[in-house]
């Protein structure tokens, strides 16, 4: 048999509904907020994707990598958020980038040799 639940909403105070409410509405804000910085971060790394098949340039730069990991984990740090999370979600971020861009050098390496 199910215990009984430690909480439940029919014996939850209204006031406290209403400030779970407001603020889950700033977390979706910022979750829209987060979806276009997102996209537009993405737009810009095609655009990187394509200029550097056309100059014969790697997919990945692990010196610029690095100096970008050392930046963001000290606006965390400033920011009062765990750098090592920053750390996680900027690789988690560049390791897509660079296969988009492996992607588009091995496209435009297939459409030189037709
Ligand atoms: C966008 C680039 O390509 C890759 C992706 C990066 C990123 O997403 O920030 C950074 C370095 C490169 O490994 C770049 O070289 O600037």
């Amino acid at each position: 048999m199910n215990p009984e639940p430690v909480s439940s909403t029919s014996r939850t105070p209204d006031p406290a509904l209403a400030e779970l409410e407001r603020l889950r509405g700033s977390i979706d804000n910022i979750d829209a907020a987060l979806i276009h910085m997102l996209a537009e971060r993405f737009r810009c790394t095609q655009e990187v994707g394509q200029l550097k098949a056309r100059a014969y340039l790697p997919p990945a730069d692990p010196s610029r990598e690095t100096r970008q990991i050392e930046r963001l984990r000290q606006l965390a740090r400033d920011a009062h958020l765990d750098p090592d999370f920053a750390e996680k979600f900027l690789a988690f971020v560049i390791h897509e980038v660079i296969r988009h861009h492996e992607a588009i050098a091995a496209n435009a390496r297939k459409a030189s040799e037709a």
